[in-house]
C-alpha cells in the first residue's frame, strides 16, 4: 500500500530509524483503526517484492517494519529472508489474527477483540502492545499477558481519540502494575509518517 523511511513511533523500538512497508488488506475490523484505507487490498496495486527490498536497502537505518493492514494475511517468508540476507533487521506489527510466517528479529503483537491472536504469534512475540480504548481493556490486557511468554515486554498504548480520557487511568495502572510500560504513538506528536 505504501512504503516510507521514518522513525518507529511505538513500542519497544520507539525512536529507531526504520523503513516501513505497509501491506494492504485487513478483515479484523477495529472500529478505531487509524489506517482504514488499508483494509481493501484491491484498492492497492501489487508491488514487486525484489523491488521493495532494493528500496529498503537504500537507507542507512538497517531495520524494516512490516505493517498494514494485517501483514500476516500474506506469507512473509520470502520478503523477510531477502531482507535478512542483506543485513536488514525485520520487525512486524501484527494483530496475530493469522498464523505466523516469515523470519523476524522482533514481533509486536497487538491483539484485537474482533479476531483473537494465533498461538504461533503469541509464542514468538517480543512485545505485547494492548490498545486501551476503555476501562475494561486493563483486565483484557492481563488475559493476553497470561498467554505470552515470560520474556515478552508488555505495553499499554492509548487509543488515539481516547488518549486524553484514558491516559490518567493508564498512568495509575502502570504505577500499580509495573510489569507494564506505556507506549505512545510518538510519530503523531512529531508530525511524521
Ligand atoms: C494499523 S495497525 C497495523 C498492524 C496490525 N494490523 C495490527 O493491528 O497490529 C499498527 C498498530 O497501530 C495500532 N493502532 C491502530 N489504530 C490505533 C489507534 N486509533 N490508536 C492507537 N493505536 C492504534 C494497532 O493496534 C497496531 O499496534
Ligand atoms: N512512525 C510510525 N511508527 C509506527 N509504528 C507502527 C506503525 C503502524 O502503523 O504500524 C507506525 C506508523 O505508521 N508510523
Ligand atoms: S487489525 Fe490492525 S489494520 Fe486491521 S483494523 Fe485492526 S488496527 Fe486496523
Ligand atoms: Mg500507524
Amino acid at each position: 500500500m505504501e512504503h516510507f523511511y521514518t522513525i518507529q513511533g511505538e513500542g519497544y523500538h520507539t525512536g529507531k530509524a526504520a523503513y516501513f512497508i505497509r501491506l494492504g488488506g485487513c478483515d479484523v475490523g477495529c472500529h478505531w483503526c487509524d489506517v482504514k484505507e488499508s483494509w481493501d487490498a484491491n484498492l492497492h496495486p501489487l508491488t514487486d517484492t525484489d523491488w521493495i527490498v532494493q528500496q529498503a536497502e537504500q537507507y542507512p537505518g538497517k531495520a524494516v517494519v512490516v505493517t498494514g493492514g494485517e501483514p500476516l494475511i500474506y506469507n512473509l517468508d520470502y520478503l523477510t529472508s531477502e531482507l535478512q540476507k542483506r543485513g536488514i533487521q525485520t520487525f512486524i506489527e501484527t494483530s496475530g489474527a493469522y498464523p505466523l510466517s516469515g523470519q523476524w528479529d522482533w514481533i509486536c503483537l497487538s491483539p484485537k477483540k474482533f479476531k483473537g491472536p494465533q498461538p504461533s504469534v503469541q509464542q514468538h512475540a517480543g512485545e505485547l502492545k494492548v490498545i486501551v480504548f476503555n476501562k475494561s481493556d486493563f483486565a483484557w490486557a492481563e488475559e493476553h499477558a497470561a498467554q505470552v511468554g515470560p520474556e515478552t515486554r508488555l505495553y499499554l498504548q492509548p487509543e488515539w481519540s481516547k488518549a486524553d480520557q484514558m491516559m490518567p487511568l493508564i498512568v495509575e495502572y502502570v504505577k500499580n502494575n509495573p510489569k507494564w510500560r506505556i507506549s505512545l504513538q510518538t510519530h503523531k506528536f512529531l508530525n511524521i509518517p
